[in-house]
């Protein structure tokens, strides 16, 4: 599938936020990540009693199709239940796209399903990646 319909993602990550579980914030996410091939990778907000160790709708898409043998994406839609806001991801989740390249879509949807798309450069720019690693200062 080389062409998506970023209203199917979307409607995606709407249906894998019915299963947020998010008793601490009551605030239901959903995503669903769109591969190279074409195969979609769902996930929800996972929250802990331990508040910091929750996990983010986003990672938990992205992690589920990595777990898979997928790390080439296309584009990855973002579902809550805001009605008069685009769900919008957080920085943890920005660089842990960025993992993945710059160069893919993001769709941050409202209740209604209408979306803002941008891509994960233009959500993180100047970002620190791979390439950073071999850098060698000079002596
Ligand atoms: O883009 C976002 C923003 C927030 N959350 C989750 C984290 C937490 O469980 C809840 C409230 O921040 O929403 C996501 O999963 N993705
Ligand atoms: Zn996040």
């Amino acid at each position: 599938m080389s062409r998506y319909n970023p209203k199917e993602l979307v409607q995606k990550s709407q249906e894998a936020k019915e299963q947020a579980y998010c008793p601490y914030s009551k605030f239901r996410v959903g995503a669903a990540v769109l591969t190279s091939d074409g195969t979609v990778f769902t996930g929800c907000n996972v929250e802990n009693a331990s508040y910091p160790l929750g996990l983010c709708a986003e990672r938990t898409a992205i992690s589920k199709a990595v777990s898979e043998g997928y790390i080439s994406f296309k584009a990855i839609a973002i579902a809550s239940d805001l009605e008069d806001r685009f769900i919008s991801p957080c920085g943890a989740c920005r660089q842990f796209m960025r993992e993945f390249g710059s160069q893919w879509d993001v769709y941050m949807s409202k209740s209604d399903g209408s979306y803002k798309l941008m891509t994960v450069e233009e959500l993180l720019p100047s970002s620190f990646g791979e390439k950073h690693h071999h850098i060698r200062t000079q002596q």
